[in-house]
């Protein structure tokens, strides 16, 4: 399996944000995104998970068996966590599990893996900022895809949680899994390959 960009140009607005970006993510690879406030960072990822048509270009996954597209084949974690703060933790991601399919981890079993057991029945708009990250990071465990795409993951975590966020990273690779990064920080990734955006300064 692998993720290609070819000569992929963004727009946000009517304006040229980038163009032609090319890059080849193996199986097992990350891409670290970086670059200044608005150099379109999120903007790649939301082309890539397919909530944004490309101006021109395309992203493809090759020999993603079973998933027939990139947007099937990924999990998008942005800058808003996706959860309804009514609804408890449990809730919130048993709907994930359902939209998303392929099951993975029970839902207890993957709060445990955050460090959140016993969270289940809280509201999930109780949590604090951290605390509603982790739940996110919850959602990419109970289904399977082997494409995680993140906005500034790492956002609001605590030195523990950031830690072991790089071990579940390194692990998702470890399987053959495939990360896309948009970053300020390091995320603890060994031999990530770096996709530096420019900005318009
Ligand atoms: N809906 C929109 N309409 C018009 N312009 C937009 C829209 N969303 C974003 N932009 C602009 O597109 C540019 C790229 O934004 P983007 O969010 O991709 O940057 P980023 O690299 O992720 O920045 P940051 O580091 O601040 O998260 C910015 O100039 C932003 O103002």
């Amino acid at each position: 399996m692998r993720l290609v960009a070819d000569k992929l140009s963004g727009e946000r607005g009517g304006e040229l944000i980038f163009s032609d970006l090319d890059f080849v993510i193996a199986a097992g690879a990350a891409l670290l995104v970086t670059g200044p406030n608005g150099a379109g960072k999120s903007t790649l990822l939301r082309i890539i998970a397919g909530l944004l048509a490309p101006l021109s270009g395309n992203v493809r996954l090759e020999g993603g068996d079973g998933f027939p597209d990139v947007q099937s084949a990924c999990h998008y974690l942005g800058h808003t966590n996706a959860m309804k703060p009514a609804l408890s933790v449990r809730e919130n991601l048993a709907f994930w599990q359902a939209f998303n399919g392929e099951a993975r981890q029970d839902i207890d079993e993957a709060l445990e893996t955050v460090g959140l057991g016993g969270t289940d029945h809280l509201p999930f708009g109780y949590l604090s900022t951290g605390q509603k990250r982790r739940i996110s990071i919850a959602k990419l465990l109970v289904s399977y895809r082997p494409v995680w795409l993140l906005d500034e993951p790492t956002a609001g975590l605590d030195k523990i949680s950031e830690s072991r966020f790089a071990g579940l990273m390194q692990g998702h690779l470890g399987e053959g899994g495939i990360i896309v990064a948009a970053t300020h920080l390091p995320l603890g990734l060994d031999n990530a390959q770096e996709l530096a955006m420019e900005g318009r300064g």
